[in-house]
């Protein structure tokens, strides 16, 4: 597509040249012509989202530059001439494409467009909701690419319309100061007319905008949730927490915050370098008109002196600014982390209220939440600082900025008899718009700091995310032989987080069809190795073989309830709806928990409403109904009496008859519900794994 467009501009340079070359068009349309040409060609390799928008800049140029060198050449009727747009609106277009290709090899803008540019090439489908137009099911890159085209088109009317306002303004207040009623009445209905587009474009804006947020941050949203919770990256996230804190924040708010602020932030750049084309024009011409002597000389005599003047005055601000506002960005990245700190705190607090009551830690829990606090406070505090020193600046400015023009203008409004009113207040005016543009940095400051905290904070969850993927291809191998019967380990060794060490060369064979209790003092790393054999531990080395094709469970001491029915947490992690009532209802009453048969669809915090045995029975019935090959117990019955114990172990043998389980327990009793024991013992050379008769277990 964008080699087409390419080939049909490199045509348009050719057609203007030979405009050129026979006298009425302009020579600038032909050069920025072939400028705009290499730029096409050069494009196939930026990113899409870009690439688009050069494509709408390169078709802008080709309408526009056809429709100036046919009123140069005297081609269009007078009847269009009010409407035609500036002769050098082409060039706007192609100086647009061409600073949106460079744009993209500066680092930091190319980093913030390669975070931007997925959702502008994903084929994800999507549904667009249009009102009164209706819903659309449309892929998600003609859904960005298309809403943000019409986005930049109303944003092009926009700057059009603030023009004419600009010389409705001269036009109006002429009409006031002359008393010139019928002028005054026609300035005024067109003022009406004009109003009107301009707030029906500002509706469509504003719904637009929001609707491509929304849909762009839900594909966001999408795409970090499923890196995270893909091949296990969010436990090894975890384990390795100096890496990226408060993942939950950085998908909930810092997707928002980027989706909502790198569109603004384009925009509002966009919009006003329009502006600031459509009024330093006006500007530059009108400034011969207002004679400013200074010590006798006469400032008019230097072309566009006031665009100067502008120009000077808003880059000795705007390197202030950015003196008083660089703190800024280490300040608000520290604010998301503590917030996101504090809030943690408050659920952790909440998850867990019942042994926090049982403990009476309220007292300790205040203190630590009010420490939390104290971080918010102090980060907030450094902001409000920092921000008050730079509202001193910009409000400064802005206050300046009010008399600024007047001042300028005044001395030649009063020395020039025949100066209107209205001249003055347009003049006022396009000094405002152009200054508005020159000051955009020192007015977006704010915005740009917060704006590169989260791009940094998001960065550093991709860089994060990228580490733990890498971690997986660490820790211990997991193999699977189709040969293979048992799961044997050789020579395995277990580490801790930062290279500490667990277990070293261990060796052991739990063997199919024999119920293997593993025992070991505590700490010893019992745990630790279930995890590696479960393959999520990712400290270690050394290889763990398991039969091709069968699953392994694992049921910790304490099992995960998700909020829900009771329904989907029996059948977690599968479907909902994945076992028929009464499969669940037989699972439920051989478990011993027949009393919440009727209970299926009841929502609530399941963990908060059980008891801790009740809670391991769960676990088992979740066992039952998936029947796994290889059954891990750590620790699994531990909150039972020892007789609920040994019935549910003779529950698995006769629900799970095909079942090898192997437990993790301390109680002697578990003894005689198993066949073989493998006891990790600990001595000076290390901990090693070895055969331990049962009988001696407990004595
Ligand atoms: N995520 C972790 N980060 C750092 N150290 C850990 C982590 N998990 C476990 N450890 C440490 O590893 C050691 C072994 O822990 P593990 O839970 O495997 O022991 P265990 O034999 O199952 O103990 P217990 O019988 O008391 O349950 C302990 O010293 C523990 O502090």
């Amino acid at each position: 597509m964008i080699r087409i467009l390419a080939g049909l501009v490199g045509l348009a340079t050719l057609g203007f040249a030979a405009g050129a070359a026979m006298g009425p068009v302009p020579f600038y349309l032909p050069v920025a012509a072939l400028i705009l040409a290499a730029v096409l060609f050069a494009s196939a390799r930026i990113p899409t989202v870009i690439r688009f928008l050069i494509g709408l800049f390169a078709v802008s140029f080709l309408l526009l530059g056809v429709v100036t060198a046919a009123h140069e050449a005297g081609l269009t009727p007078p009847a269009m001439e009010a409407f035609l747009p500036p002769p050098q609106a082409a060039i706007v277009a192609a100086l647009l494409a061409l600073i949106n290709y460079i744009i993209c090899y500066i680092p930091v803008v190319r980093r913030i467009i390669d975070m931007v540019n997925p959702f502008f090439e994903s084929d994800d489908p999507d549904r667009l909701e249009l009102g009164y137009f209706g819903d659309w099911n449309v892929r998600d890159r003609t859904l960005g690419l298309g809403l943000l085209g019409i986005i930049i088109i109303l944003n092009v009317i926009q700057v059009y319309m603030l023009v004419l306002f600009n010389f409705w303004n001269n036009r109006f207040y002429t009409a006031l100061q002359d008393k010139n009623a019928v002028s005054f009445w026609y300035e005024l209905g067109f003022f009406t007319a004009l109003a009107t587009l301009w707030i029906i474009r500002g509706m469509c804006e504003s719904y637009l905008t929001s609707i491509l947020k929304l849909h762009w941050r839900q594909w966001l949203s999408r795409r970090y949730i499923s890196q995270w919770l893909s091949d296990k990256v969010h436990y090894r996230l975890a384990l390795a927490h100096d890496r990226a804190d408060n993942p939950d924040q950085r998908i909930s708010e810092d997707i928002n915050s980027f989706t909502d602020q790198s569109f603004d932030i384009y925009i509002n750049i966009f919009v006003t370098s329009l502006n600031f084309y459509a009024f330093v024009q006006i500007l530059w011409s009108i400034s011969a008109q207002f004679p400013y002597k200074i010590y006798g000389f006469d400032l008019s005599n230097i072309p566009g002196y006031l665009v100067w003047m502008v120009l000077v005055f808003a880059v000795v601000v705007t390197y202030l600014t950015h003196l008083v506002g660089r703190p800024l960005v280490a300040i608000s990245f520290r604010k998301q982390k503590v917030e996101a700190d504090f809030r943690y705190n408050l659920v952790r607090v909440r998850e867990n209220a019942e042994q926090i009551a049982l403990l009476q830690g309220e007292p300790v829990e205040q203190i630590g939440l009010m420490d939390r606090f104290k971080a918010v406070f102090s980060t907030t505090l450094a902001l409000i600082i920092r921000q008050l020193k730079l509202t001193g600046v910009t409000l400064a400015y802005a206050q300046v900025n009010v008399v600024l023009p007047f001042v300028l203008l005044a001395p030649a409004y009063f020395a020039t008899a025949d100066m209107k009113l209205g001249a003055m207040t347009q003049a006022g005016d396009a000094f405002g718009n152009v200054q508005g543009a020159f000051s955009l940095f020192i007015t977006m400051y704010g915005t740009l700091a917060a704006f590169k905290a989260v791009v940094n904070r998001l960065t550093s969850f991709d860089t994060a995310i990228e580490r733990a993927n890498e971690a997986k291809e660490k820790g211990v191998k997991l193999a699977t032989s189709a040969g293979a019967r048992n799961i044997e380990g050789v020579d395995v060794d277990v580490d801790l987080p930062g290279s500490i060490g667990l277990l070293h060369k261990i060796s052991f064979a739990l063997r199919k069809g024999e119920r293997t209790l593993v025992t070991g003092g505590s700490g010893s790393g019992k745990t630790t190795l279930f995890r590696s054999i479960a393959g999520i531990w990712p400290y270690g080395k050394g290889r763990i073989t398991l039969p091709q094709g069968e699953d392994v469970m694992l049921l910790p001491q304490q099992p995960y309830f998700p909020i829900g029915t009771l329904r989907a947490t029996l059948a977690y992690p599968s479907e909902e709806k994945a076992f028929a009532d009464d499969m669940l209802i037989e699972a439920l009453t051989r478990a011993g928990l027949g009393h919440l048969a009727g209970r299926l669809d009841e929502h609530d915090n399941w963990s908060h409403v059980l008891s801790g045995g009740e809670k391991q029975r769960v676990a088992v019935v979740r066992a039952i109904l998936r029947k796994p090959v290889w059954l891990l117990l750590d620790e699994a019955t531990s909150a039972m009496d020892e007789d609920s114990e040994a019935d549910i172990y003779r529950l698995l043998r006769e629900a799970l008859p095909g079942t090898t389980i192997v437990s993790i327990g301390h109680r002697s009793s578990l003894a005689a519900l198993h066949d073989r024991r493998l006891a990790l013992v600990k001595d000076d050379k290390g901990t090693r794994m070895e055969e331990a008769p049962l009988a001696a277990f407990g004595t």
